[in-house]
């Protein structure tokens, strides 16, 4: 088979498409779409191929039909120096053997128990809060996410460390979004100032997990029917054996890293899309004020609460946290009419998908109303794909909503955010997740 593709945006004769697409790499891909189809021809450096499949059906055949022709590309690969060989990274049978092991901590009704100690902790956030005062949003979001990620999942309260651990997310963060995209690879040993901060970083962040594997293993009762008892306790099924600390350390830092991010982006985006539309945010406040009465949201309430998660399908259609999956070819496989040579990566953006106005009219209106109707049946799957799909479809999905309609219930009672006074424009950075640009300060008001 031979790839038949050669439509893409043209690019500088060594580089390719690199510059234009590091410059603004929403922007490019859009427009690279919009202008030149389903599949794209992108080129980083002399070497590196990459397509752009926006197609749906195209999409379907990459993650769920033929996915067993594909691995993670390379921007996950760079995160196995941080996250190791953990749910997100591993592939095949040892990615089936984790998935089956871990799946059932996730079960709807088993991640239900952890409702109020989700609410719990957004309470405690917002009773520290003045009113009137300015926050750093994102910055609250983040810690919120990240203490109840380390709560529920592994019983332990990092509050203390949460700048380090922040910071350390940071650094790892723009390294490993720097290298999906390069096309010389300078190895971890060499000495850079950039490959020096980031074993700093996973240094911190190893210590940290390392930390509460010790604490767990030390106690006398360590079966609490969470993540961490269950990856303690797993055994293999040929010999018996336990994993090892450098096992269970790779899929606590998986959780540890997907399980608050990705979410604390999501409440972030919510927040600022809501100052930004009064009329949406009266009927948040409405819908909040009839079903809780003013008592604090249970899970219960969830299924009473649409319009409050239609709200959230619609911050993740403009601004999807998971903003481009990648595929690498491991073998030829034809995707639709066009045949991919092993090695060859294909990529799917989530934040081109949505924004499509085949599927979304008015595509950059931030309009909840339009997932009232039967939409999400109406077009097809992989048109919105938040949480991706297939076999290695996010673990994480109902917990992530399940956390975030509480979390907003919760403190959308009491406060209401309004963007600070002269904010510079807030702006979509895509790195690993999509983030808002040097974060976003609010005023929060008593309601
Ligand atoms: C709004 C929040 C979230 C979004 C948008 C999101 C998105 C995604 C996406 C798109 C993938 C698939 C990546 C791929 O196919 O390459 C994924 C995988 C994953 N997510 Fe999430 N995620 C969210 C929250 C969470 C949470 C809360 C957890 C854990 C508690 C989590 C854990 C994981 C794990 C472990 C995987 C890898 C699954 C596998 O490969 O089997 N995520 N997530």
């Amino acid at each position: 088979m031979t790839n038949n593709i050669t439509t893409g945006p043209r690019g500088l004769p060594i580089s390719g498409n690199l510059f234009a697409f590091r410059k603004d790499p929403l922007g490019f891909l859009q427009k690279a779409a919009k202008e030149h189809g389903d599949v794209v021809h992108i080129r980083f450096g002399p070497q590196r191929h990459i397509y752009l499949i926006s197609n749906p059906e195209y999409i379907k055949e990459v993650l769920v039909t033929k996915q067993s022709s594909f691995h993670k590309a390379k921007g996950l690969r760079t995160a196995k120096a941080v996250i190791g060989e953990g749910l997100l990274t591993s592939e095949g049978k040892k990615h089936l053997r984790q998935r089956r092991l871990i799946q059932p901590v996730f079960h709807k009704q088993r991640i239900a128990a952890y409702g109020d100690r989700m609410v719990e902790f957004a309470k405690n956030l917002i009773d520290g809060w003045q009113d009137r005062e300015e926050r750093l949003i994102t910055q609250d979001m983040m810690e919120l996410t990240l203490a109840i990620i380390t709560d529920t999942m592994f019983g332990i309260d990092v509050r203390q460390d949460v700048h380090d651990i922040g910071h350390a997310i940071d650094v790892g963060m723009h390294y490993v979004s720097r290298r999906a995209s390069s096309f010389i690879d300078i190895p971890l040993a060499v000495p850079t100032k950039s490959n020096r901060e980031f074993q700093h970083a996973i240094e911190v962040l190893d210590k940290t997990i390392y930390h509460i594997i010790e604490e767990r293993r030390s106690q006398s009762e360590p079966e609490r029917g969470d993540l961490l008892s269950m990856l303690l306790a797993a055994r293999d099924e040929m010999n018996g054996t336990g994993m090892t600390d450098q096992e269970v350390r790779d899929q606590v830092m998986t959780i540890f890293i997907a399980g608050h991010e990705t979410t604390a982006n999501t409440l972030s985006w919510t927040w600022y899309l809501l100052s930004q539309h009064p009329e949406v945010e009266r009927r948040f406040w409405d819908e909040l004020d009839n079903v809780l009465e003013g008592r604090l949201p249970t899970v219960d309430d969830i299924p009473s609460l649409t319009y409050t998660n239609n709200i959230l399908w619609e911050a993740m259609r403009l601004y999807p946290p998971a903003w481009s999956i990648s595929r690498e070819a491991v073998e030829p496989v034809q995707i639709g009419e066009y045949c991919f040579e092993p090695g060859e990566t294909l990529m799917m953006s989530q934040y081109v998908m949505h924004r499509k106005e085949e599927y979304f009219e008015n595509p950059d209106r931030f309009f909840p109303e339009r997932f009232e109707g039967d939409i999400l049946k109406r077009i097809p799957q992989f048109a919105y794909f938040p949480f991706g799909g297939g076999p290695r479809i996010c673990i994480g999905n109902n917990f992530a909503l399940m956390e975030a309609v509480l979390l907003l219930a919760t403190i959308g009672q009491r406060y209401k955010l309004e963007l600070a006074p002269n904010h510079p424009s807030v702006e979509p950075e895509p790195l690993v997740t999509l983030r808002p640009k040097k974060g976003i300060r609010m005023v929060v008001k008593q309601r």
